[in-house]
């Protein structure tokens, strides 16, 4: 299990509840350090994107405390909270046919005065890969170039702070094998430089095993586990997800797993 340390969080929740419909999902319990990689796991239906809007403050808590920097996430106005956190959905779509340029600026919006928009948001479209996309509109893109300009709208809305929060739904779906390589690295390297704080949401074990320092599990709408990614073992993840996996070491040693047919009782 994962041991907090002594530093003061960047995000808090104690016993924390959310009533959806007739379900509760909770008490979560969880606190994320500035800097800190954390990859979300769990089956579909688990209760992972509503955890995350959560955090998000999409969603208000039917009980318990979040906090977000020592305050209330109540608290928080929603311009000062969307220059320290950013969201990027499961869902990439934007009413109209924007211009690429327009929907990655849109990051920006909540700042009166901007004077290093253009620049920041082409630099952030170059890291997310899609510099060649400013001059389109948004409706013309595949789901692929999408999904990469909405990275570069999380970007630049966090370019220019530190310590904040990147809160990202399943950002890899929609791109090739290339791209998630290369757009996980950008994420990391953003993240890092400015000592952001990473909750993803995944369902590749393998991504989060390789990328992320910690794992928290979601399952049946309740946090069952939070561990250091050195800890993780195969029989943890098969009770996860209820499935048989097996695994193998690369030649460069990294651990790769992989669902099986074999049937096991969980
Ligand atoms: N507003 C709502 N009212 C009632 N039920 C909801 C609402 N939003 C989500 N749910 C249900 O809550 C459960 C958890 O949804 P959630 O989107 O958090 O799952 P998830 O773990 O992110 O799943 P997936 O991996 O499939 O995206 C699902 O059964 C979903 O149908």
């Amino acid at each position: 299990m994962y041991l907090a340390t002594n530093q003061e969080p960047l995000l808090a929740l104690h016993n924390v509840t959310i009533d959806l419909g007739k379900r509760t999902f909770g008490p979560f319990t969880l606190s994320v350090q500035a800097g800190e990689r954390i990859a979300v796991l769990g089956p579909s239906g688990a209760g992972k994107s509503t955890l995350l809007k959560l955090l998000a403050r999409e969603l208000t808590p039917a009980g318990g405390q979040a906090t977000f920097c020592q305050l209330h996430l109540k608290e928080w106005s929603l311009a000062d909270l969307s220059r320290r956190r950013a969201i990027l959905p499961q869902s990439h779509e934007v009413a109209f046919g924007l211009p690429v340029e327009l929907v990655i600026g849109l990051g920006r919006v909540v700042r009166a005065y901007d004077p290093d928009i253009r620049s920041i948001v082409r630099q952030a479209a170059e890291l997310a890969c899609a510099g060649h996309l400013l001059e389109r509109r948004f409706d013309t893109l595949s789901g692929g170039e999408k999904a990469r300009v909405q990275m570069a709208r999380v970007f630049a809305q966090l370019w220019d702070v530190e310590k904040g929060l990147l809160l990202v739904d399943e950002p890899l779906a929609a791109l090739d094998p290339g791209l998630q390589f290369s757009l996980m690295d950008a994420i990391y390297t953003f993240a890092a430089q400015r000592s952001h704080a990473i909750l993803a949401i995944l369902h590749d074990i393998n991504q989060a095993l390789q990328g992320f320092d910690r794992l928290i599990f979601i399952k049946n709408g309740s946090l069952t586990g939070d561990y250091i990614s050195q800890q993780m073992t195969i029989p943890l993840l098969e009770a996860l997800y209820d499935v048989s996996l097996i695994s193998a070491v690369s030649d460069s040693g990294e651990v790769i797993v992989a669902p099986s047919k074999a049937q096991k009782s969980f």
